[in-house]
């Protein structure tokens, strides 16, 4: 289960510069309004230091880390989910994702077109997320019609029709799903509708190179829209990232990065931000072979874990060896740990938790 995030956002705000900076990937970023007409799709590794001290531990043919697929798609307007504009052909290919990256213009430049000529941060996201709003009420719509029908003779379709009535008149007043407040059993009905705004967003303000250390006043405003529904702010500049995923040495990147007076690139403080918001968590398997770190959802069991590996895993699982990451970089080697007896056998109640380095047994 890789993490998968959509960018979304106005056209011309940087989401291609961004896209490209965290990707590395060749996607047109130009300095005019839909720029970008095909979904761009683009795989990063995760960083993760404590995969390379695994390596040196572990020695393996062969390294996999963590990777999270982002998709630029095109900009959006208002009317795209009414057909205005290309962004409403684009939407399709965010239903599926986890997690959406808003990108926010947050940077003055006469030289680069804003859609409304205006740079204004709330009126932006607005427009944004009334269009996504709209698209999932065409969504729910199309079912409820289809679910009303059957409603008398199917008990799937009893069970959706209160909820997709629910879910309409939040849409139809522009608000995004996820305000909605549900049961648990109810969150795994709507789940199946892929419904956009139900997903977790995180606000991505594209700043000025002199913004990135300290807030100006266009991120300040973000920041009170974003706590408002609750939800997470990365202050990223596309211009400084693009410069830094241009140098070629991570010796470089290091120094620009720290002369910008920046900790962290824009791409892991996205990565970290999803991972956050989303309970992810990490977990690897070590060995001759290949070391390489797993992504799942807090909370998962020992046989969820190894149905990331492969469903055959998860449905002949017998037990788990496990020790922490933590408890290897102690001691040293995997059989020093071993002796020591930091060793344990897990059986199918074991939560998995961040770290862990996990073996398999099963049948199959
Ligand atoms: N932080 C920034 N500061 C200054 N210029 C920027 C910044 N980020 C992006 N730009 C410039 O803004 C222009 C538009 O960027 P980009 O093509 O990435 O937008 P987009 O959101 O992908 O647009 P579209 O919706 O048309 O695909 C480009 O000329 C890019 O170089
Ligand atoms: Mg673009």
């Amino acid at each position: 289960m890789a993490l998968n995030c959509g960018i979304v956002g106005l056209p011309n705000v940087g989401k291609s510069t961004i896209f490209s900076a965290v990707t590395s990937a060749p996607a047109e970023a130009a300095n005019y309004p839909f720029c970008t007409i095909k979904p761009n799709v683009g795989i990063v590794t995760v960083p993760d230091a404590r995969l390379d001290k695994i390596v040196e531990l572990i020695p393996p043919k062969k390294v996999v880390p963590a990777v999270v697929e982002f998709v630029d798609i095109a900009g959006l307007v208002a009317g795209a989910s009414k057909g205005e504009g290309l962004g409403n052909q684009f939407l399709a290919s965010i239903r599926e994702v986890g997690i959406l990256a808003h990108v926010v213009r947050c940077f003055e430049d006469p030289d680069i077109i804003h859609v409304n000529n205006k740079i204004d941060p709330a009126g932006d996201i607005e427009t944004i997320n009334i269009e996504l709003a709209l698209a999932d009420l065409e969504t729910v719509e199309k079912r409820l019609a289809k679910q009303m029908k059957l409603v008398r003779t199917n008990k799937d379709a009893a069970r959706e029709v209160p909820l997709l009535e629910k879910l309409k008149a939040e849409l139809a007043e522009g608000h995004p799903a996820r305000g909605l407040i549900l049961e648990d059993e109810d969150k795994d009905v709507v789940r199946d509708f892929h419904l956009i705004t139900m997903k977790p967003v995180i606000y991505v303000c594209n700043v000025d190179e002199n913004s990135i250390s300290e807030d100006n006043e266009f991120v300040k405003v973000v920041r009170k829209i974003a706590s408002a529904d609750r939800s997470q702010v990365v202050v990223i500049s596309g211009k400084l990232e693009s410069e830094i995923s241009a140098m070629e040495s991570a010796e470089d990147r290091k120094e620009f990065l720290e002369a910008s007076g920046l900790e962290e690139s824009g791409l892991n403080q996205l990565i970290r931000t999803a991972y956050k918001t989303l309970g992810l968590r990490t977990f690897f398997t070590a060995g001759s072979d290949e070391d390489r770190a797993w992504t799942i959802r807090q909370g998962d069991t020992a046989p969820k874990a190894a149905g990331v590996i492969h469903t055959d895993f998860e449905r002949g699982f017998i037990r788990a060896e496990v020790y922490n990451c933590n408890t290897l970089f102690e001691m040293g080697s995997e059989a020093k740990v071993k002796e020591a007896g930091k060793l344990r056998v897990e059986g199918k109640e074991y939560v998995v938790q961040d770290g862990d380095i996990m073996h398999f047994r099963f049948n199959v």
